[in-house]
């Protein structure tokens, strides 16, 4: 899809904006830049008139020896501090948009983080917001690229300006005459702009998959299979066919504009000559000086390349504008999960217990119900396991109970009033939550551990202690670096962790929090049957007082647990404890004894 000069006249309300933007970011700075520019702007006038006096004095003395060369050497000394100003303000400028491009760059990502911490999960669910997210995110170098556009094109068009009144006040007719020569190769360089960046457009998914293509073939997680299964033939050709065909739409689309642009651009010239005639005339006449001459030959000259320069800027900044919406927009984006304005104090300890009271969830993007009819209260200190096949509801349960969702029908309560009420941030606090997707990150082992109370995160006793209640200090005790040992691959001096004693550095998160809650959702999948026993045994033991709620598909943990829910296709099947389910001899009694025999 192309742009047309509407879109680009409305991206380009966009601008006032992003100069506010800009202005935030260092007022200081910007205002120096406008300054320099402004005064970059107007000093190539300068040096044209020193110029035209220069020769009109030069020629004069020729006709006349008698004449002093103070007046020369004094217009010589001034067009040689002119060039010098230029060069060093040149220099200046491209300083400060440095600068300020990274301070830009810098301030708008914290922003973007900002903002993004601020919205709910159900946000990032819509690919629609993922989408926004994304291209506000990765367009922030081309934010950096936009801001030299923005003001240069400023500055570009004050001087276009200060060679427009040199030439009307000679005769306007020029004007009107270069202008109208130029129209058509200056159209000419808007429509190719526009259909070069329609081409690019086009071609961005399939620059997406050469992006994709190189980085399996030479990536350390694709690796392994890559070599197993003998697939960089296979990526590499894949790779040539495509960036083959880029190549020839590229090549074809060049040739074409070299012939039809360097086609409209004869009546530019030849509009040129005519005026060059015209003013070679005055000198002949006697009403235009040398010096005149190359003044007005100079402006003409100069005013053409800006122009063709200013017009391509046109079409950048609109095209840097276009992104700014999606900036902006991801801006208005409010969250949707918002705090009372009076919440109530968390209860400290809790009394009566969370109550589902016919809890409901659908996710936006899904027509399924992920959770429906849900009655039953999580006690205060109670143990309670959530058993169930893949997609049963589960993990979609433990998200509503710690308001990472609100329900689309029915209600939570946390001691007789709903989850609502409460300080959305105070519910967080008070729930240790590890879900089976943690995050590995790429960090110390010590901030791995951390990150489950970041506020304490100088407590070296702490952490040590919660490793040891997760059973990850003996792996850390191994690393060379132990606490201070960097996790992970991505970086030099990393240590690989199995899946098995990442889940267990992980766990430390739960023990790092003082909270009432604990919720363990299937982290301990990767770890052997041996040490998921005896780290649910070890859980069960120092989260005595506490209420925890945990997921496994593992049977022998979840006979640990005081209650035990079923679940099937979002509805609770089952609960009681795993005496009564296996007394009772339904679904609970089926799998378990169907995971026991596995074992026999
Ligand atoms: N973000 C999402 N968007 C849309 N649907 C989702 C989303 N997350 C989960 N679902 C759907 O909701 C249902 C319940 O998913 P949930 O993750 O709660 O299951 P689970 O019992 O924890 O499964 P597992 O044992 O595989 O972890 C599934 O059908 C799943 O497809």
């Amino acid at each position: 899809m192309g742009l047309t000069i509407r879109d680009r006249l409305v991206a380009y309300r966009n601008l006032p904006k992003f100069f506010s933007l800009v202005w935030k970011v260092s007022p200081r700075l910007t205002s120096y830049n406008i300054l320099i520019r402004i005064m970059q702007a107007i000093i190539p006038l300068g040096l044209l008139n020193v110029s035209k006096y220069i020769i009109d004095e030069a020629i004069a003395i020729t006709h006349n020896r008698a004449l002093p060369y103070d007046y020369l050497w004094k217009l010589i000394a001034i067009e040689f501090i002119l060039i010098l100003l230029l060069i060093i303000l040149g220099k200046v400028t491209s300083l400060i948009d440095e600068l300020l491009g990274e301070r830009l760059t810098n301030d708008t990502t914290n922003m973007i983080m900002q903002h993004a911490a601020k919205l709910d999960l159900v946000q990032f669910e819509n690919s629609q917001f993922y989408d926004k997210l994304e291209r506000a995110r990765q367009q922030t170098t081309g934010r950096a690229i936009l801001l030299t556009h923005l003001f240069s094109q400023v500055q570009d068009l004050i001087t276009i300006i200060s060679y427009i009144v040199v030439l009307v006040t000679f005769n306007p007719w020029i004007i009107v005459i270069l202008l109208s020569v130029t129209l058509p190769s200056l159209l000419g360089e808007f429509y190719f702009n526009n259909k070069n960046y329609t081409l690019l457009r086009s071609q961005t998914q399939a620059r997406r998959e050469l992006d994709y293509l190189s980085l399996v073939a030479s990536s350390d997680v694709a690796a392994k299979e890559v070599r197993l299964f003998d697939l960089s033939g296979f990526f590499i050709n894949r790779f040539k066919n495509i960036s083959r065909d880029l190549y020839n739409a590229k090549r074809k689309f060049g040739v074409k504009r070299l012939i039809i642009s360097s086609l409209i651009s004869i009546p530019g010239i030849v509009g040129f000559y005519l005026v060059f005639f015209y003013i070679v005339q005055q000198v002949l006449h006697g009403s235009l000086t040398i010096g005149g001459l190359t003044l007005l030959l100079g402006t003409i000259r100069q005013l053409g390349g800006l122009v063709q320069s200013s017009a391509k800027r046109f079409n950048a900044v609109a095209q840097g504008a276009i992104y700014l919406t999606d900036y902006f927009d991801f801006f208005n984006i409010m969250p949707t999960i918002t705090i009372p304005n009076n919440p109530r104090p968390f209860p400290d300890p809790i009394i009566s217990g969370f109550t589902f009271e016919d809890v409901g969830f659908k996710y936006t993007n899904s027509e399924k119900w992920a959770n429906r009819h849900l009655n039953f209260t999580l006690r205060p200190g109670e143990k309670l396991a959530l058993v169930g096949e893949n997609g049963a509801g589960k993990t979609t349960l433990v998200k509503l109970l710690v308001r990472l969702y609100d329900p689309t029908e029915g209600r939570i309560t946390l001691d007789g009033y709903d989850l609502k009420e409460y300080n959305i941030d105070d519910i967080r606090k008070q729930m240790g939550i590890i879900f089976q997707d943690f995050i590995k990150y790429q960090m110390s082992a010590s901030v791995n551990i951390a990150v489950g109370d970041i506020s304490e995160i100088d407590r070296e006793d702490l952490i040590t202690d919660a490793a040891m209640q997760s059973l990850a200090h003996p792996i850390i005790d191994r690393m060379p670096n132990k606490y201070q040992q960097m996790l992970g691959t991505h970086f030099d001096t990393g240590f690989e962790l199995s899946g098995g004693e990442w889940q267990k550095v992980a766990l430390a998160r739960a023990y790092m929090r003082n909270s009432q809650i604990v919720i363990l959702d299937e982290p301990t999948a990767a770890l052997d049957a041996r040490s998921e026993y005896e780290v649910f045994k070890r859980f069960s033991d120092i989260t005595e007082k506490k209420t925890a709620v945990l997921i496994s598909h593992r049977f022998s943990t979840v006979r640990m647990a005081d209650r035990i829910i079923v679940l099937d296709k979002g509805e609770i099947l089952e609960i009681g404890s795993h005496e009564e389910l296996l007394q009772k001899g339904h679904r609970y009694a089926e799998l378990f004894e169907l995971q026991a025999a596995g074992y026999k």
